[in-house]
């Protein structure tokens, strides 16, 4: 079958973006793997695909597959271009969206200057709502790694998060000791692993080392996980920039049991079609 889809991107975390509102198809794990794979395939980070909600009260479902096949909880990014496109696609002329993920449930807002503010609800942040072993809640936790014992924040925003702060992201080991963590037994759905390095009470540097789909440009999830580990912790006031390798998001959180705001861009890069 011949399948369209529209090439995306949240400040370089791309994406392949499919309604399956207008179309039809079940797409297996291998093919999904075999669309990401940047040399044989269309290439992504994540594909999102946009479906009719399950709760009537909602105006679609959202889910998210990355690009090594796993089907996750939440994608901030793919969140910000979900909105775009169901909205340039005329599938809703709402500014609002309210979407349904099987990470909870999210708002999508558009904004005047193109971009879009997405509610990402509350963060979790006791261990097994994450999930994470961990004998109680603490603002940090002790990880060993190889010997080596690192200090983490562990948030989810959906999604699992491991968080460490770290004097410069540009020297931080991301590849290695984020495929490390990634699968470390303590998360035992696997996590994604930010390095925060802080500049100030309001800016930080981040790079995410992803679950399912190694260092993006970006992590939307990441993004908000990291001001949520950094505020647990005292570092981060409430409104902070987020320097990502892509670009910059704003994130939005006045603290606990409060819903984190993301702000920033989502770009459509082309329009295709592929037989499956
Ligand atoms: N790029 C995303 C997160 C995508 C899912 C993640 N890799 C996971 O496995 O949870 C974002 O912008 O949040």
């Amino acid at each position: 079958m011949l399948l369209k889809f529209t090439k995306m991107h949240g400040l370089g975390n791309d994406f392949m973006v499919v309604d399956l509102v207008s179309q039809r198809a079940k797409l297996f794990p291998d093919q999904v793997r075999a669309l990401a794979d940047r040399n044989f395939g269309i290439g992504f980070d994540q594909l999102l695909v946009v479906e009719a909600p399950n709760n009537p009260e909602m105006d679609f479902c959202y889910r998210i597959f990355n690009a090594d096949g796993s089907e996750v909880e939440q994608c901030g990014n793919g969140a910000r271009c979900f909105a775009r496109f169901v909205y340039d696609k005329h599938l809703t002329n709402k500014q609002i969206i309210k979407v349904e993920t099987a990470g909870g449930n999210i708002e999508l807002r558009l904004t005047e200057d193109g971009g879009v503010t997405v509610d990402m609800g509350a963060p979790k942040l006791v261990p097994e709502q994450i999930p994470f072993q961990a004998p109680e809640q603490a603002d940090s936790y002790s990880l060993e790694v190889d010997g080596q014992t690192y200090q983490i924040g562990a948030v989810s925003m959906g999604n699992p998060h491991a968080v460490l702060v770290v004097d410069d992201v540009d020297q931080a080991p991301v590849e290695q000791l984020g495929a490390k963590i990634e699968v470390h037994p303590r998360f035992p759905n696997r996590v994604n692993v930010g390095f925060m390095q802080i500049i100030s009470r309001s800016e930080v540097r981040l790079r995410v080392f992803e679950r399912g789909a190694g260092e993006t440009l970006a992590c939307g999830t990441g993004a908000c996980a990291a001001v949520v580990a950094g505020r647990v912790q005292g570092l981060l006031d409430e409104n902070v920039q987020v320097h990502l390798p892509g670009g910059t998001l704003k994130i939005h959180w006045q603290g606990k049991g409060q819903p984190v705001m993301m702000t920033g861009p989502a770009t459509r890069v082309f329009e295709g079609q592929i037989y499956l």
